[in-house]
């Protein structure tokens, strides 16, 4: 397994950082644009693993996706969608591309295998297979590898779920929903949600294709949402940069008292990565949006943090790696569902935060991290991408870090390793 020594910052970090596009758009965009009644386009598209492998999955089924324009900027595709067939999709690790497909091969005509990475075989998958077995499919299988036996169409309908494991069990359903021949109302029951904004991007991507969702929150733990059956439109979609991609950079400013920009950061946003304003906000840091650019400038001492993580679980690597290196300690919760991530992600921060000498405590829905002096050592990174980013941040500030395969951060950022040491040029990084 490779290693990579993490860059120490000599000095503040003063850099401008470009984020390429975002996974969960450019994957919600892929999906849309395949059951969509013509041609769309995807303009500034994240191409990375999780999106190489739905571009994948989408062409196994019978979809053309190919360069748009003279070929020469791959961030630039068109989606011409085309009857749904059998074929063999590979997950990968990516829970959109497990999660999002399988209703979409119910739709196909023929059989759709699935089957990914060994730790993808864990992650929970369930709940959207049997959702599916309600609605009217046939789906061989538990969890990863299995088969969705396709026949052309899907009855659709309403289906009772909980969704406390993953919001992408919801978005799953809905970005489909319309072409089941019921639509589908999915009720969950159980516990909140998690990663609610991931489903306000869902409702807004597919309202921006014309597919209307009504929802329904009670309040005592059941959610509804409700899709008509109808078409998808083509749409010319642009992705925003990706905001979750881009709380490492900023989190680099935080822990060197430096200062990070971040252009083209949206007014308004579903992506659950803006939260990282208010967080940093109330670590010490000072953060100003201006012209379209993000900025954050770090303080002397950066502040500990009590927060709900629930919301915005994609943020809790990069906020971990913050706590460590702050002063007093800090409790991130509403997290439990991490468990099923790309990792057990709350083992995967307590232990190896634990290994360089800090103080890190798996609580039932969250960590807790009290600061402590770090030393050099193997960061490992669990084939988990934000695993491997968080080891980045540290190693800014902890001499002799070592991030074993950082190259998992391909899942989502093509060039992360080039990217740091570009932020760093001029700042008197040392390797
Ligand atoms: O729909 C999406 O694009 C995502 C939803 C979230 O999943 P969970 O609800 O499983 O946390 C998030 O963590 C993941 O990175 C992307
Ligand atoms: C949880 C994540 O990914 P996935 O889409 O594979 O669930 C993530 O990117 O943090």
């Amino acid at each position: 397994m490779s290693l990579w020594s993490a860059p120490a910052a000599g000095g503040p970090v003063d850099a401008v950082v470009e984020l390429p596009g975002s996974k969960s758009i450019t994957n919600r965009a892929l999906v849309l644009a395949a059951l969509a009644e013509g041609r769309s386009t995807i303009t500034g598209a994240l191409r990375s693993r999780d999106t190489d492998l739905m571009i994948g999955a989408l062409q196994a089924l019978g979809t053309r996706i190919e360069p748009y324009g003279d070929g020469s900027d791959p961030t630039a595709l068109s989606v011409v969608p085309g009857p749904l067939h059998g074929g063999a999709v590979d997950c990968g690790l990516a829970g959109t591309v497990m999660r999002f497909v399988p209703p979409i091969a119910a739709l196909a005509e023929g059989n759709v295998s699935f089957d990914g990475d060994p730790q993808a075989r864990v992650r929970p998958l369930g709940v959207v297979l049997d959702a599916l077995r309600d609605l009217g499919a046939q789906v061989v299988g538990g969890a990863l590898p299995f088969t969705v036996f396709g026949s052309g169409s899907l009855e659709g309908g309403i289906v009772e779920i909980d969704a406390s494991g993953s919001s992408q069990f919801v978005s799953g359903l809905l970005l489909s929903g319309c072409r089941f021949r019921h639509g589908v109302s999915v009720r969950h029951r159980g516990t909140p949600v998690p990663s609610m904004p991931h489903i306000d991007m869902t409702i807004a991507m597919l309202a921006a294709a014309g597919v209307a969702v009504s929802t329904e929150h009670s309040g005592n733990g059941v959610d509804t949402w409700r899709v008509e059956p109808g078409p998808v439109r083509a749409v010319d979609w642009m992705v925003e940069p990706d905001l979750s991609n881009a709380t490492p950079f900023l989190a680099a400013a935080a822990v060197t008292a430096g200062r990070v920009t971040v252009p083209r950061w949206p007014r308004t946003t579903t992506q659950a990565g803006n939260a990282i304003r208010e967080i940093l906000a109330a670590m010490d840091c000072r953060v100003t949006w201006a012209d379209d650019a993000l900025t954050v400038e770090g303080p002397e001492r950066l502040r500990g943090i009590d927060v709900d993580l629930r919301a915005t679980g994609e943020l809790t690597p990069t906020v971990a790696a913050l706590a460590a290196l702050a002063h007093g300690p800090s409790t991130l919760t509403g997290i439990g569902h991490l468990r099923g991530h790309e990792t057990d992600r709350l083992a995967a921060l307590a232990a190896e935060i634990t290994a360089l000498g800090g103080r890190a405590e798996e609580l039932d829905d969250g960590l807790a991290i009290t600061p402590a002096p770090l030393h050099g050592g193997t960061w490992h990174s669990y084939a988990d991408h934000r695993m491997a980013t968080a080891g980045a941040i540290l190693g800014l500030r902890v001499d002799g870090l070592q991030v074993e395969d950082v190259e998992t951060t391909g899942k989502t950022m093509p060039d992360f390793p080039g990217m740091w040491a570009g932020m760093l040029a001029g700042s008197g990084a040392v390797s």
